[in-house]
């Protein structure tokens, strides 16, 4: 048998991998593809996805393709050390001792296959395969270690320029699940708001993901909801009053402020893919809150309200919703009513029924 082996970290799978791996099979006439996440790259950051979701993220990317196989010879690898391709290669060979393996890369790889441990005899123990890639030139490894280098259009698709929030670079089922996951959310939520605003959101994301593991609340969703909370907040005001009246025309009289709790649902569920009613209640209700708020709901709010990056000091309070999210949500609505009495600020009227309920009524769900 032909069998191809494409190792990387895949963080994640994107179309490049997709079309180099279907080149591969066709143009060298294969029978099988082994695509190998690695544990450890030596020359990479560490991943943002785990393992599983580095996995999920190529089966979803490489559906009805029945060439392919995923070797998880490299992340089962017992021992912490890194990771050099001859040793996978050597286990490989085991593995098939006779079959013709042909090893793929990008020239991204290929031009400094020299400083690769073992060069030489990875050579030798297996046919190299060579892809151009935008911004890289051919140099003369291609010679010395007797690549295979196939001709094709090269594309700049590459995991950076998806962390750097371009979208078309992953099959959108990725996208998809990437978001849902809270994976990457970073980079594309930069995009719709200042630097300030984006700090102050990665803040509260992980405020609420620390609030709601210690309550035991789903933190993903928390970290989630927290990251898209503000994402309409600096929108345009006339698009903002249009989607107002087309989507939420109920509640286009309410102060202009509050908006972007409604269209930064509006726009997790339009640009981020987020189905889950729960984050899109936390979402909603992390302004005004609500008379119906979930945990994970006191989460998000709470960790808006106390972001230490807004400049003063709430770590009593962030210490009492680790402990109590609910103690901690009623402890917030109790300061939001004093400082506004104080500064003499108006009170949006559905704010005293959620103060009555959960301030002065008897609720200890
Ligand atoms: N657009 C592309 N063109 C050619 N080769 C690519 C492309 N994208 C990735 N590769 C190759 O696929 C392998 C795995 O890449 P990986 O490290 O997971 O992704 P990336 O390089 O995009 O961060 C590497 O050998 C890399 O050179």
């Amino acid at each position: 048998m032909k069998i191809g082996i494409i190792g990387g970290s895949f963080d994640p799978f994107h179309l490049g991998h997709k079309r180099i791996i279907n080149e591969t099979i066709s143009k060298l006439n294969l029978d099988k593809m082994l695509i190998m996440p690695t544990k450890h790259n030596p020359w990479k950051d560490d991943c943002v996805a785990n393992d599983k979701q580095r996995i999920d993220m190529i089966h979803l990317t490489m559906e009805g393709n029945k060439q392919y196989e995923i070797s998880r010879i490299e992340l089962d690898n017992p021992t912490n050390e890194k990771n050099y391709t001859i040793d996978t290669i050597k286990t490989l060979k085991q593995l098939y001792p006779s079959d013709e393996l042909y090893f793929i890369m990008g020239m991204d790889q290929a031009s400094q296959f020299d400083k690769w441990k073992c060069a030489q005899e990875i050579s030798q123990e297996v046919q190299l395969v060579a892809f151009g890639r935008v911004g890289y030139q051919i140099n003369e490894n291609i010679n010395t270690y007797h690549f295979k280098f196939i001709e094709t259009k090269e594309t700049d698709e590459s995991s950076t320029a998806l962390k750097k929030g371009k979208r078309n670079v992953v099959d959108k089922k990725v996208l998809m699940y990437a978001f849902r996951h809270g994976l990457y959310l970073e980079n594309f939520v930069r995009k719709y708001m200042s630097k300030k605003r984006f700090d102050h959101t990665c803040s509260v994301a992980k405020l609420a993901r620390k609030f709601a593991n210690c309550n035991g609340v789903d933190g993903t969703k928390a970290y989630i909801a927290g990251m898209l909370h503000d994402i309409a907040k600096e929108m345009d005001r006339d698009e903002e009053m249009h989607l107002m009246k087309e989507y939420y025309p109920q509640f286009v009289l309410k102060p202009r402020p509050i908006y972007h709790q409604w269209l930064s649902t509006y726009l997790a569920k339009k640009d981020f893919y987020i189905e889950d009613e729960a984050i899109l209640q936390a979402i909603t209700n992390h302004t005004t809150a609500s008379m119906e708020m979930s945990k994970l709901d006191m989460c998000v709010y709470c960790a808006d309200k106390l972001d230490p990056l807004r400049g003063y000091d709430s770590s009593k309070q962030i210490a009492l919703c680790k402990e109590d999210i609910l103690e901690g949500f009623k402890g917030e609505l109790v300061n939001f009513y004093n400082f506004s009495k104080e500064k003499n600020r108006d009170i949006d009227e559905c704010f005293f029924d959620v103060y009555q309920k959960y301030c002065k009524g008897d609720c200890n769900e």
